[in-house]
């Protein structure tokens, strides 16, 4: 088995209670284990369009699936928090994205890890220290490092 790590974002229909309850759905997943879960952050959108901010978290969890496997229980759960791709970057109601599978490097059509603008979003870099501080990222960079090069800005811990 393998240790992977997951985004969690949402910004549309009561956020909050859209990432936790994906954190349930997460530990729910068959020959997967829930071994680690981040704060919950508040942080401003990145990207294009005037949107509400979103809830960002990540979880650690141990599974023996496959990538693609774990792939299509997370877009399973998308699907029943009622995830509709209108605009590309849109607001949405969940977004579940794979960082980190074990220190594999994974590149095909549907899948490239790790995650590749993880490295520079404080919305996951953040909650990712909470779970794993001292990590090293496949691509060698240490997690600290990227987190002083990434700073705070537009982030900040939500009280659960
Ligand atoms: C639209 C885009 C890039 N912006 C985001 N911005 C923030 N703050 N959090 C996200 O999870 C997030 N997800 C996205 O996909």
């Amino acid at each position: 088995s393998v240790t992977a790590y997951i985004s969690l974002g949402s910004n549309l229909e009561q956020p909050v209670q859209q990432v936790l309850r994906a954190v349930e759905e997460i530990a729910a997943i068959p020959n997967t284990t829930l071994t680690g879960a981040s704060r919950l952050y508040r942080s401003a959108p990145v990207g294009p369009g005037d949107q509400d901010d979103y809830i960002n978290g990540v979880v650690q969890v141990r599974t023996t699936l496959e990538p693609l496997a774990l792939l299509d229980a997370f877009q399973a759960i998308e699907l029943l928090h009622g995830r509709e791709r209108i605009v590309r970057w849109g607001a949405r109601t969940l977004d579940l994205d794979l960082l980190l599978y074990g220190d594999e490097k994974i590149e095909n059509e549907r899948l490239i890890v790790p995650h590749k603008e993880m490295h520079w979003r404080n919305f996951v870099l953040y909650p990712l220290a909470d779970i794993a501080p001292q990590i090293t990222l496949p691509t060698g960079q240490s997690l600290q490092k990227l987190l002083q090069t990434v700073g705070d800005e537009g982030l900040s811990a939500f009280a659960d």
